[in-house]
């Protein structure tokens, strides 16, 4: 089974995460389908609007600890050779589609994952999506362009609680703080981002893509934010607190933090 697939019909690319059995925690596998997806969408010249989804009841729940913690055993530092090799290229790749991009969020959306939805231009959620970074419970700082556009959507001072303080928010509140555009009944919201993607793909392109490239221009560098996210993972992957937090998660035990 494809751990991701993509269709391109009438102008909209339609790029689905398709790991349902892992909460489409993003293996190796499935960060190298999107990747090539996202490249083969940015050759097309027929595509006009993208349209992000996720098979299963979660749309994707960040980078798979069990992958990760095999890598860690084999080389802290090398582990996160991924964020440079896979993350940072997928999310600037998504940022820089000159087409307007839609995502479509059911369930967890988290660490990773949560930086995926966010590089999309309009984000559609169901009701009972939940939101959250992750990134400190498990020793690490943020990565996949999250102290860019968290702080871009819901301004410095939110950001710094909802990875310091690691909650988990509803679609409801992601809603009232701006991070998402629009929240729809758990069983419409999928025909309700389609909707939209496919409104998009008969829009003006050319129009489209100036107001994202004015936009973008207007705020400070994604990519320097994925870099100063990529330079800090290597230090983080060595701790004993990310290790443990690691081995505590994939134990079903709440870790202990040190510090160091
Ligand atoms: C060949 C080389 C390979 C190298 C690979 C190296 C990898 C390098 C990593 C790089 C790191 C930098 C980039 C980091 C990106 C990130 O995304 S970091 C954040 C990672 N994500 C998390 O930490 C989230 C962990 N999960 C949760 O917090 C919760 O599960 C949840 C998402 C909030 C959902 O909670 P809940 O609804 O209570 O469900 P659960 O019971 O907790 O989970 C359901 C099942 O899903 C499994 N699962 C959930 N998240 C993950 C995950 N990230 N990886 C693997 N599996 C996950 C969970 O274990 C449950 O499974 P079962 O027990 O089998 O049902």
């Amino acid at each position: 089974m494809d751990s991701a697939t993509l269709t391109v019909t009438d102008g909209l690319a339609v790029l689905t995460l398709n790991r349902p059995q892992a909460a489409n925690a993003l293996d190796l596998s499935l960060k190298t389908a999107l990747l090539d997806g996202v490249r083969s969408i940015a050759a097309d010249d027929t595509v006009r609007a993208v349209l992000i989804r996720a098979e299963g009841r979660n749309f994707c729940v960040g980078q798979d600890l069990g992958e990760h913690a095999a890598a860690l055993g084999r080389s802290p530092e090398r582990s996160m050779d991924t964020v440079a090799e896979h993350y940072n290229p997928l999310i600037s790749g998504i940022a820089a589609l000159e087409v307007p991009v839609v995502a479509a969020v059911q369930g967890a959306c988290v660490g990773a994952g949560l930086g995926l939805a966010l590089a999309a231009d309009v984000v559609v959620a169901s009701e009972g999506a939940t939101f959250a970074t992750a990134f400190t419970a498990i020793g690490l700082a943020s990565d996949s362009g999250l102290t860019r556009t968290l702080v871009d959507a819901i301004g410095a001072v939110r950001t710094r609680a909802f990875i310091l303080l690691g909650t988990k928010i509803p679609a409801a509140q992601a809603l009232d703080w701006g991070l998402i555009a629009q929240v729809a009944p758990d069983d419409e919201h999928a025909a309700t981002a389609e909707k939209i993607a496919r409104r998009l793909a008969g829009g003006p392109t050319a129009a489209f893509a100036a107001a994202k490239s004015l936009i973008a221009e207007s705020l400070p560098s994604l990519d320097d934010a994925l870099e100063r996210e990529r330079a800090s993972a290597g230090p983080l992957a060595a701790t004993a607190d990310h290790r443990g937090a690691v081995e505590a998660f994939l134990a079903k035990r709440r870790p202990e933090f040190t510090g160091r």
